[in-house]
């Protein structure tokens, strides 16, 4: 072999590896990891479903856990379940998240929080057209504005702790939060506001040594999806079925993961990865290897995103070709 082939081979070896070195180098934010063990985490909509999940795996792992939501009962009840599965208790507090000064209140009354989970939510699947305006307002309202309540109530004490270790602000989206389903118009828009409210969140308390979190979890089996089953077009359960079911506990494990790692993104399953990768954008990203994957894949990823859109399509003319 020539020695120019030689050179030439070793230079397609480096090549790789000095864009690694370059994309160690500028990552940002930094990587950084958030333990959860004897610190306060704060868990909305956690007396159902992933909220729920999420207080078993936290309480379990030494967390001291507070759940969130409305009803008492069911609050009371998810602390009675907590128990009996790790012997830990919870803190409970009944508020409602379209409420602010009902948010600042419980906010206060259970002191300050290291990990804020913001997972609360509603869904109704329903075309635009037939959804009444007051399902969307509580949509927008819960999913979205509840959320800003939460930061803006818990954000002053977040930021004045003392002790200046590494927090977390994590939102609960979806993968409708990374791509627009049909039956989804008002629930998409309340997730994917999730994600401008992250990304520009996340410049803001950079310096207060605060991180943000987004998790896309797919459709789950929780009491929540199963209400939302009863009435669901065909069409959103056909393309929602291009990404596979999971257990509340496997998403919870995987939000938690990518709570206590400081991503950015939280994809739950493989289409969650591949929708992470598509989706990329200019979102922050602190793994280089995650980063090189992403500039490597960007075009293959964008094939496969048009042929889920192709496949997607063609499912909605199939059905419209079968109800005329
Ligand atoms: N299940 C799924 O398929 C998926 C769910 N998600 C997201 O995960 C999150 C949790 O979903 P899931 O576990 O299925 O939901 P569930 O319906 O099982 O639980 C929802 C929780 O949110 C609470 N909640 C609802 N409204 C309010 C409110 N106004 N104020 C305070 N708490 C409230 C509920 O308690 P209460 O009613 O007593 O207030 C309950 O604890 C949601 O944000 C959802 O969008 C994302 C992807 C898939
Ligand atoms: C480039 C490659 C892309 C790969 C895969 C794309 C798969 C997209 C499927 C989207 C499913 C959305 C489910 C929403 C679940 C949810 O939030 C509800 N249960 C609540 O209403």
């Amino acid at each position: 072999m020539a020695v120019s082939d030689l050179s030439f081979l070793a230079l397609c070896a480096l090549l790789p590896i000095i864009f690694l070195i370059f994309l160690k180098l500028i990552v940002r934010p930094r990587p950084v990891k958030i333990p959860i063990k004897s610190r306060h985490v704060l868990i909305t909509g956690g007396s159902s479903g992933i909220g729920l999940a999420l207080a078993n795996q936290a309480a379990a792992e030494g967390a001291r856990v507070t759940i969130l939501a409305r009803n008492l009962e069911k609050l009371e009840e998810a602390k009675a379940s907590i128990r009996l599965s790790t012997g830990i208790d919870v803190a409970i507090v009944s508020a409602d998240v379209c409420d602010f000064e009902a948010v600042k209140e419980a906010v206060d009354s259970v002191g300050p929080i290291d990990v804020l989970v913001c997972n609360q939510g509603v869904f109704v699947a329903q075309e635009l057209e037939n959804q009444e305006m007051k399902e969307i307002r509580d949509m927008i309202e819960i999913n979205l504005i509840g959320t800003f309540n939460l930061v803006k109530a818990a954000l002053p004490s977040m930021k004045s702790r003392t002790d200046r270790k590494p927090v977390s602000i994590a939102f609960m989206s979806s993968q409708a939060g990374q791509v627009g389903i049909y039956g989804y118009t008002a629930y998409s828009a309340s997730k994917f506001g999730l994600r401008g409210l992250a990304e520009a969140l996340q410049q803001e308390v950079i310096a207060d040594n605060i991180h943000v979190s987004l998790i896309f979890p797919p459709d789950t089996d929780t009491p929540g999806l199963a209400e939302e089953n009863k009435r669901k077009p065909r069409l959103t359960s056909i393309i929602a079925a291009s990404s596979g079911a999971m257990k509340a506990d496997e998403v919870a494990k995987k939000a938690w993961s990518g709570i206590k790692s400081g991503s950015f993104f939280v994809p739950c399953n493989l289409e969650g990865f591949m929708l992470s990768v598509a989706t990329a954008g200019l979102s922050p990203q602190r793994s280089y290897l995650m980063a090189f994957v992403e500039v490597i894949s960007a075009g293959l990823m964008r094939v496969a995103g048009l042929c889920f859109q192709w496949s997607w399509y063609g499912s909605i003319e199939n059905f419209h070709a079968q109800h005329k």
